[in-house]
């Protein structure tokens, strides 16, 4: 008997220094072993009280008063919202909740911060199902902390996961919905990982990739096989983006001639896109990632200045007619004001998709969140420094949310290209831009993550 008794408590110490261990050292597994079942077991036991101290109770109603007095019974008590359903995560809990009358999604949104502390979970949201239908997503630890985006994930056509929710949902970027999009951060914010991770993405579908990095190509030259057009400096640039131009206008031509109209047809009135094409009519969709916008914007003399104009030209009239053209933009820049002359704020306007990592200052946050989210403004200036890769990232709904996302080495990207560079399409009005490379066969890339990463 006392052998047992010694055995259980020694066994119960191994679990309570296991459970201890896992919370501090790997968080994501101490939620999915035992912190859920704390979670759900505490949230059930405090959810009546909790609700009450938060202030999401509504007192009982005339009818229930009156039931209550005729029958001599005592006064009833004021009801919580009532649990619809309850669904762990891997990161957290769904709790779904009916509204009681007279409440509102925003009283639970008000009261987030409220419901964490009381619930002792790291993050709680709340949002809209339907009407009267109020959704919290909580998360069990900090998943920004150390990001691991699940194994799989909801890809589609042209739609790839690039970091974690602080939700603890997978935050995709939807080229679809939203065709354009600006990235902004100072300088170590962790603006190429996000542009890695992207590629990383894109590498696995049908899409071309087209890419401007005038940093000599020190970001996008290594993942260059999985590119069909590169252009490392302001001159290439000018000139890639002129092609591309004439491409979207081969494009729409097809369009056209699909849609059976006449050519006198406006372009503007063309309201079809690449999409609606059949299969093997339809061009390849093309992604333009340009890193470090400024130096295609800024100059020196009067020959640059027309190289300036002309790029930027270049880029609003993809920016407004791409999309049904199948041509997407991901811009990506310290700063994107005014600043950097005529034509910038046109082209920002078409940016729809915004993602602001760590800035400096509060004007450059104003630069991606200023015109869509001023609320997104403050929560950019606050990304510690400590925390690169962190971002808020926003649309022109005016919703936004904190993001982080996975550190992929440039070894990893450049071998999920190499992968997939069989994929690479080409596309005949920018064969002169195509990346010259040696075969992947003679090529002495090593393939191990500590080698230096050459394509
Ligand atoms: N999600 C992340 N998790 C952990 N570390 C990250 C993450 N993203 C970036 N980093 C680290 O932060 C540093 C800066 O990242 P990155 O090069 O992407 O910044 P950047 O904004 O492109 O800087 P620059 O404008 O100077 O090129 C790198 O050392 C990188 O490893």
């Amino acid at each position: 008997m006392t052998v047992n008794a010694t055995a259980l408590t020694v066994t119960l110490a191994l679990v309570a220094a296991g459970a201890l261990l896992l919370r501090w050292q790997r968080p994501a597994w101490y939620w999915m072993t035992f912190g859920v079942t704390f979670a759900v077991v505490r949230l059930l036991v405090r959810y009546s009280s909790v609700m009450d101290a938060c202030g999401l109770t509504v007192p009982p109603s005339r009818l229930r008063l009156a039931v209550a007095r005729i029958t001599n019974q005592p006064v009833p008590q004021s009801r919580a919202p009532r649990i619809l359903r309850l669904r762990p995560t891997r990161t957290g809990l769904v709790l779904r909740v009916k509204l009681r009358p007279g409440q509102d999604a925003f009283d639970f949104s008000a009261a987030s911060d409220r419901l964490r502390h009381s619930f002792v979970m790291q993050n709680v949201t709340a949002r809209e199902i339907r009407s009267g239908v109020v959704e919290l997503r909580m998360t069990g630890y900090d998943v920004l902390k150390r990001v691991q985006m699940p194994a799989a994930s909801d890809v589609g056509p042209m739609r790839v996961p690039v970091a974690m929710r602080e939700d603890g949902e997978v935050f995709c970027r939807d080229y679809r919905q939203t065709p354009h999009a600006l990235n902004v951060g100072a300088t170590q914010s962790g603006k190429s990982v996000y542009q890695r991770n992207l590629v990383a993405g894109l590498a696995a579908l049908d899409v071309a990739l087209v890419g401007i990095d005038c940093k000599q190509g020190v970001e996008l030259a290594p993942l260059a096989r999985r590119f069909t057009a590169l252009a490392d400096n302001p001159d290439t640039a000018a000139e890639l983006l002129d092609a591309l131009v004439e491409h979207m206008g081969d494009v729409y031509q097809v369009i056209r001639r699909e849609q059976r109209l006449s050519a006198d047809v406006p372009d503007a009135e063309i309201t079809a896109d690449i999409w609606d094409l059949p299969d093997h009519l339809r061009p390849t969709p093309i992604v333009l990632l340009v890193d470090e916008v400024a130096e295609l914007a800024l100059y020196a003399t009067k020959d640059e200045e027309k190289r300036r104009d002309r790029i930027i030209t270049a880029l609003v009239r993809l920016a407004q007619l791409g999309r049904a053209a199948g041509i997407y933009l991901e811009v990506c820049g310290q700063r994107f004001g005014s600043e950097l002359g005529k034509g910038i704020t046109m082209l920002r306007a078409q940016l729809t998709g915004r993602t602001a990592h760590r800035v400096n200052d509060e004007t450059s946050a104003n630069m991606a969140f200023g015109d869509i989210a001023p609320d997104a403004v403050l929560a950019t200036i606050q990304i510690p420094t400590d925390r690169p890769g962190t971002a808020v990232a926003g649309d022109s709904s005016g919703g936004w949310c904190r993001i982080r996302t996975p550190h992929l080495t440039l070894r990893r990207a450049v071998n999920t290209c190499n992968a997939h560079a069989h994929r690479t399409p080409a596309i005949p009005a920018l064969d002169p831009f195509r990346p010259v490379l040696p075969s992947l066969d003679k090529a002495s890339a090593p393939a191990s993550e500590t080698a230096p990463a050459l394509a």
